[in-house]
């Protein structure tokens, strides 16, 4: 699927707001991969889709899952607001026969990232929380990291991410904590790396 397909379709199924949304995640997802030596069409082709069925009922998100189960399916288990992100996948798997799983599991994990993230996966998880038309607290923060390192940048986003949802006493995905354990412990590893060197 070209890029200025995805653009077309995404735009007649999501309303103005979240393909403005889709359409930054695509570009600043380009970005950071030519950035950092990813691939910058799939980087571009996942962030255009990433939200793709983000509006489709419950209902239809968690039959799309349960079409395709996988160790993502745990999501159900979860906050609705999960769903979105494993139901596109089968969903652009279905509808334009994508089966490129550099497109698929940075689809999946948008969300909530995973333990041992694809350079692809990194890229959309951060481009879904910095591009331009976010406006929260903290988002210049994790910005000007991504400028500098990816990992650093990822690694303050899922910080930043399970203190927003410990804050509400709302429920966190395991996935986002062993993503997050695990990027503190390369972070350990590496400075213990330095110091021996
Ligand atoms: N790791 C997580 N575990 C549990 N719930 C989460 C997690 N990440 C996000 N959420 C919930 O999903 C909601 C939507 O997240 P997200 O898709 O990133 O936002 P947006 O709708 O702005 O794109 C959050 O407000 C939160 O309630």
């Amino acid at each position: 699927m070209k890029i200025d397909e995805a653009q077309r379709a995404i735009k007649d199924i999501l309303p103005e707001k979240r393909y403005v949304h889709s359409v930054g995640v695509s570009e600043t997802a380009g970005k950071l991969a030519k950035k950092y030596g990813a691939d910058e069409r799939k980087a571009r082709l996942a962030g255009m889709l990433h939200d793709i069925v983000k509006y489709f009922s419950d209902d239809e998100l968690k039959a799309m899952i349960l079409s395709k189960p996988g160790t993502w399916s745990d999501c159900l288990e979860y906050s609705d607001k999960l769903w979105h992100a494993p139901a596109g996948a089968v969903y652009v798997e279905k509808t334009y026969g994508i089966a490129d799983l550099d497109i698929l599991n940075p689809m999946i994990y948008h969300t909530t990232g995973r333990k041992q993230m694809t350079l692809l996966e990194k890229i959309i998880f951060l481009a879904d929380y910095i591009e331009p038309s976010r406006d929260f607290p903290g988002v210049d923060e994790v910005r000007e990291a991504a400028k500098r390192n990816l990992d650093t940048a990822v690694l303050l986003e899922l910080q930043k991410t399970i203190t927003h949802l410990l804050s509400k006493q709302q429920s966190v995905y395991p996935k986002t904590f062993e993503a997050y354990n695990d990027l503190v412990r390369e972070q350990k590893n590496k400075k213990i790396d330095e110091v021996t060197e």
